[in-house]
């Protein structure tokens, strides 16, 4: 299980300093989806980046499995928005895909082994040899995604990662993640700006509030599974649980900041 407790994270110091995250409590069980949403600036990267060992918190704690993390752990993945910043020019789609497994120790048929079936999980099997400047952004972005995957995490955390996609691709890119899922139970924390994306994945949807943030409030999805771009958004249950997202960040964007973490932390709710 990850674990945040009362996470509180400002940049700089003194009158430069900008305090990003308030006060954050928040778990994501095991094999759980969970996706984060807030007003853009709420502290939604700045949240990933604390989770996943790369930022230390001004205040508060981060575990995994009961272990604080202080540094990127073993156990988890992460895949980025901007695949064109995060995938090497000039090395092969299977050589992007096999990076991370270099600390892994494996020997090359295994690694060899784990590549080809993380390609074959976003349907990219037979452009392992290409290059990724030969590959459309949709494509590129499944690279990304199989990069995560070989890695075969336990947890695989997801920063915007359809942002730059068209909505075709994403709405494809969702369901490769729904089924990456399902057959894997690998635990998911996604942050979008997308509330109907954030509805259709999820078991659980955070609400951030505007920066200094806070959780204002954990809406468990009980839509059934499994999820269907149609038949799924077609629901009433989706089109209610849309709106009570969109109204929580419509009132966040348009109230004063926060007060007082204590007070805080008793409005919000986990489930
Ligand atoms: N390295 C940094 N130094 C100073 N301030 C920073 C730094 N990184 C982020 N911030 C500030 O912290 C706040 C939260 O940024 P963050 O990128 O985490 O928000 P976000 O919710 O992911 O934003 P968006 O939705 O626009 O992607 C912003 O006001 C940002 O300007």
């Amino acid at each position: 299980m990850l674990s945040v407790t009362h996470l509180r994270k400002t940049y700089g110091s003194g009158g430069q300093a900008v305090e990003a995250i308030r006060d954050l409590t928040l778990t994501v069980g095991k094999g759980e989806f969970v996706c984060i949403v807030g007003p853009s600036g709420a502290g939604k990267t700045t949240l990933l980046k604390c989770l996943c060992g790369l930022l230390a918190p001004s205040d508060g704690t981060v575990t995994l499995d009961g272990e604080p993390v202080t540094g990127p752990p073993k156990a988890m993945a992460s895949v980025f928005q901007d695949y064109s910043r995060s995938l090497m020019p000039w090395f092969s789609v299977e050589r992007n895909v096999g990076l991370p497994l270099r600390n892994k120790h494996r020997s090359a048929a295994d690694r060899a082994k784990r590549i080809e079936g993380a390609l074959a999980a976003v349907g990219l099997e037979s452009f392992g040899s290409r290059y990724p400047w030969e590959l459309s952004g949709g494509m590129q972005q499944r690279v990304a995604i199989a990069r995560g995957l070989a890695y075969e995490p336990e947890i695989l955390l997801l920063d915007e990662p359809f942002a730059s996609v068209d909505a075709q691709t994403r709405a494809d890119l969702e369901d490769l993640i729904l089924r990456v899922r399902e057959a894997t139970g690998v635990t998911m924390l996604l942050v979008t700006h997308d509330i109907d994306e954030a509805v259709y994945l999820a078991d659980r949807v955070v609400v951030m509030s505007a920066r200094p943030s806070v959780v204002v409030e954990t809406v468990a999805v009980d839509l059934p599974r499994p999820r269907d771009q149609v038949a799924t958004k077609s629901l009433a249950r989706f089109a209610e649980l849309r709106a009570h997202v969109l109204r929580l960040i419509r009132n966040t964007a348009d109230q004063p900041a926060p007060a007082a973490p204590a007070a805080v932390t008793g409005a919000a709710h986990e489930d």
